[in-house]
């Protein structure tokens, strides 16, 4: 079978569609990447939360989805909405990749826990610059934008010491020996789907071609971890500008998750941790969110839109 790979055209999207194509000639496929450019690639540098539509980085691509001119389109799993528009939906989940965070820097010496002449970092994720206030208020952070490559080109010009990235695209991109500091999940919790890549199609795909794609592409137990964060996710109808953040880990047939949410200043930090079985994936994500909202998330959430539509 030939299946049409829609992706859009930056450096790690290409790498993705790349990998899944890789993984359906494995089962025996032939696969062909057209290559999609949406609003959010042409649009370069104001803050996707002020861009305001949502999908910014997908309308163009579901377009060619129900349209029948792709079979599926390839998006890392974390910049995936929650709950995707209606015909649309997730059918498969790469096996994940190391989700830490990491920093990368240019430089030989980055002392990250030096409060008297302390580094600053590049970044523009509420929820890594929410995390760093809470955890290292001593820190500094710019905002950064643009991929991977032009965020380095910035800091090697010297906006920042150094940047904070999910360790995935920072491995995928070839730019494992820039890391200087891996940091701990127990602190800088993902966000939902960071290091997953997710297979999206549109509801008109035949059966058959759906069976073939999950058989060739999905990894079960990713699969359990992602559905139960991204339940997690829907149920705090959380954006990707929103300091929510989630990690799921089976163990055996048990899914360990522990998600929560943290104020935009980094004062307020409220993480829960549950276990129930894998089958249950998407309950547990559903309870984590209503505990997370009962102990304070809610408030919190309440201040953090506020905020974001100043
Ligand atoms: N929000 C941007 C984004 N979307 C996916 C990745 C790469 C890692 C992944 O696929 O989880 C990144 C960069 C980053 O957060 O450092």
């Amino acid at each position: 079978m030939n299946i049409r790979i829609g992706t859009r055209g930056s450096k790690l999207a290409l790498w993705q569609a790349e990998y899944v194509k890789n993984k359906l000639e494995k089962a025996g496929h032939s696969a062909e990447i057209k290559i999609i450019e949406t609003k959010g690639d042409k649009i370069l540098d104001v803050a996707i939360s002020k861009i305001g539509s949502k999908g910014v980085f997908t309308e163009e691509i579901e377009a060619q989805l129900a349209e029948g001119n792709i079979d599926i389109a390839v998006h890392s799993a974390k910049d995936m909405q929650s709950e995707l528009p209606t015909g649309f939906e997730l059918i498969a989940f790469t096996e994940r990749e190391k989700v830490n965070d990491v920093l990368v820097s240019h430089k030989d010496s980055i002392d990250f826990y030096n409060k008297e002449n302390p580094i600053v970092i590049g970044t523009s994720s509420t929820r890594r610059i929410a995390t760093l206030k809470h955890f290292y208020p001593h820190v500094k952070t710019v905002d950064i934008r643009g991929n991977l490559q032009t965020r380095i080109r910035k800091m090697e010009e010297g906006l920042c010491d150094a940047i904070l990235l999910a360790y995935a695209g920072v491995h995928r991109m070839n730019y494992d020996e820039k890391i200087k500091l891996e940091l701990s999940t127990k602190e800088f919790i993902p966000a939902v789907g960071q290091g997953s890549v997710a297979i999206e199609v549109h509801k008109t795909i035949d059966q058959e071609k759906k069976d073939i794609l999950r058989f060739a592409l999905n990894h079960k137990q990713t699969e359990y971890c992602l559905r139960a964060e991204r339940a997690y996710l829907k149920y705090l109808q959380g954006g990707c500008s929103i300091p929510v953040f989630g990690l799921a880990q089976l163990e055996g047939n048990s899914i360990e998750m522990e998600a929560g949410i943290i104020s935009l200043n980094g004062k307020e930090r409220i993480s829960l941790k549950l276990t129930d079985e894998a089958s249950r994936a998407e309950e547990l994500g559903n309870l984590i969110a209503k505990q997370v909202l009962k102990k304070g998330g809610d408030k919190i959430l309440k201040e953090i839109r506020e905020q974001l539509s100043e």
